[in-house]
């Protein structure tokens, strides 16, 4: 912000929000809310939304009771949604991270189920989510720092199903810097997350250190990733397709000889999707090998298969495979 400005809840000159643009094209079910954080890009998508489609707009803040600058923030937030008319509804949520899952994913999941029960309970058709481009590549770089397979490449879907709402993420082609400078230049006032700042988080890490480099040696990496995370997540929609075929045909849970016939990667794909939709387990890429392994070694009616995966175990079951979830 310019130090003459004072600092305003509604900008100068709307139409010049670069979030304008992206949802100028976007047909989507009506009335709809907005997942309202206070920071700039959920209040560039806000203010957008609210000029795109007047009056069938509605604001959602989750207040998280993890910082003590939460309650700062919902203040934040009912005063930019008093000043611009928007209905405004908070939520409060206080995750609790499982075993095996980190504070953040906690803290995401519960956002995503409150968003979708007050967005429900609302009747709103959509929930937009603010994130744009830069984050579309940190999500792209996490994994490939993982070691992840086409699911994580795919990184961020533009549109998505949870708890029965429809969300979606307009701004995913616009850059970080776009939306800061033009908050700046009007001198809106916006919330920062005080974590943003934190580089232990390898994600600011990320924002800090990898994107500048990135910027300098491949200018148009936001469009290339962006495709590439597209072309994995067309590939990802074509295995899963397969996957659901493969189990069919065997009768909905892996049989063993139906198994043995395809080609190993064939059957390390339906097995990882049995897992997945079937038990919510995710399989390693260590153990998805093991119980390939003992899969293909399986020719004999004594031997036997138990394998850990997740908070469970696969193990043979006549002529299948069964899972015994041993963590509820
Ligand atoms: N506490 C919250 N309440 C409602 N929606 C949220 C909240 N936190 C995040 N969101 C939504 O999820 C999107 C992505 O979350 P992320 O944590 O990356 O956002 P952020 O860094 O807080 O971004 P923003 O600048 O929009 O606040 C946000 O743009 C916003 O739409």
């Amino acid at each position: 912000m310019a130090a003459s400005q004072t600092p305003r809840l509604k900008p100068a000159d709307p139409a010049g929000n670069p979030a304008v643009a992206a949802l100028a094209g976007l047909e989507l079910p009506l009335p709809l809310a907005v997942a309202f954080s206070g920071g700039a890009d959920s209040t560039v998508l806000l203010l957008a939304a609210a000029a795109r489609w007047p009056g069938q707009v509605q604001a959602i803040h989750v207040h998280h009771g993890l910082q003590e600058a939460a309650d700062a923030f919902e203040q934040h937030c009912k005063h930019v949604c008093a000043e611009l008319g928007i209905p405004l509804h908070v939520r409060r949520v206080h995750a609790r991270n499982a075993l095996g899952e980190s504070p953040e994913d906690a803290a995401r999941n519960a956002r995503y189920q409150a968003l979708a029960r007050a967005a429900r309970d609302a009747e709103l058709k959509a929930v937009l989510l603010g994130q744009h481009a830069d984050d579309q590549v940190e999500t792209l770089l996490l994994a490939l720092s993982r070691g992840a397979g086409l699911p994580g490449l795919a990184a961020m879907p533009p549109v998505f199903q949870r708890e029965g709402m429809v969300f979606v993420r307009p701004l995913l082609a616009l850059s970080a810097r776009a939306i800061r400078e033009w908050i700046a230049e009007q001198g809106v006032l916006v919330v920062e997350d005080p974590t943003n700042t934190d580089t232990s988080f390898t994600r600011n890490r990320i924002r800090r250190v990898v994107l500048p480099a990135l910027e300098e040696c491949f200018p148009q990496y936001r469009e290339t990733f962006a495709r590439t995370s597209r072309h994995a997540a067309q590939a990802q929609e074509l295995l899963e397709s397969v996957a659901v075929e493969d189990l069919a045909r065997m009768g909905g849970t892996p049989a063993l000889t139906a198994l043995q016939v395809l080609p190993r990667a064939r059957q390390g794909n339906v097995l990882r999707h049995w897992l997945r939709s079937a038990h919510q387990a995710q399989a390693s890429a260590a153990q998805l090998e093991e119980l390939l392994d003992q899969v293909a070694d399986c020719r004999t009616r004594g031997h036997k298969i138990r394998i850990k995966v997740g908070g469970g175990f696969v193990e043979r079951s006549g002529e299948r495979l069964a899972y015994r979830d041993e963590s509820a």
